[in-house]
């Protein structure tokens, strides 16, 4: 089974606990998120890249940096419930990771900077 099945099989889960699907605030901590609304869970994103942050700077520091697979599966986690909340999947951003593959970041960098330059003289 690979990993990107169970990516699938917890937006499948993530979907179910909607509040149109039936989802119970008082059985599910998803359900309790998509009840609240966008900004409960966005404010979870923002804490939780923050404490990937922070445990990627503990592990700088001697630290365990198994500590950050903790916090990145919370920052996925979270990420998820926002993608579902807003229809997306998390097979769009594995689309979108095997769109950009093989073109490098700084590549893509300078093709946006050319392209802005000719709109600008356009
Ligand atoms: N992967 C997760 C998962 N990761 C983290 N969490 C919860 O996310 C919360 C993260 O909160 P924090 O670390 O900030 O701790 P906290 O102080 O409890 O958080 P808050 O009080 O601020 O909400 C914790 O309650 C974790 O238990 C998760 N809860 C659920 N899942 C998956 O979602 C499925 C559905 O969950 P329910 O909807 O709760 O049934 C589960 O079967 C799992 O597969």
């Amino acid at each position: 089974m690979s990993s990107v099945d169970s990516l699938a099989r917890l937006a499948d889960v993530i979907e179910s606990r909607k509040p149109a699907n039936g989802g119970d605030p008082g059985k599910s901590y998803v359900a309790r998120l998509l009840h609240k609304g966008p900004d409960a869970f966005l404010k979870k994103i923002g804490e939780e890249a923050t404490e990937v942050v922070m445990a990627a700077k503990d592990a700088d520091h001697g630290g365990d940096a198994g500590k950050i697979v903790n916090e990145v599966a919370d920052l996925w986690f979270h990420s998820m419930i926002a993608l579902a909340h807003y229809g997306l999947k998390p097979a769009d951003v594995i689309a979108e990771l095997e769109r950009r593959e093989g073109l490098s970041g700084l590549e893509e960098k300078a093709l946006r900077k050319a392209s802005a330059r000719e709109r600008g003289a356009e």
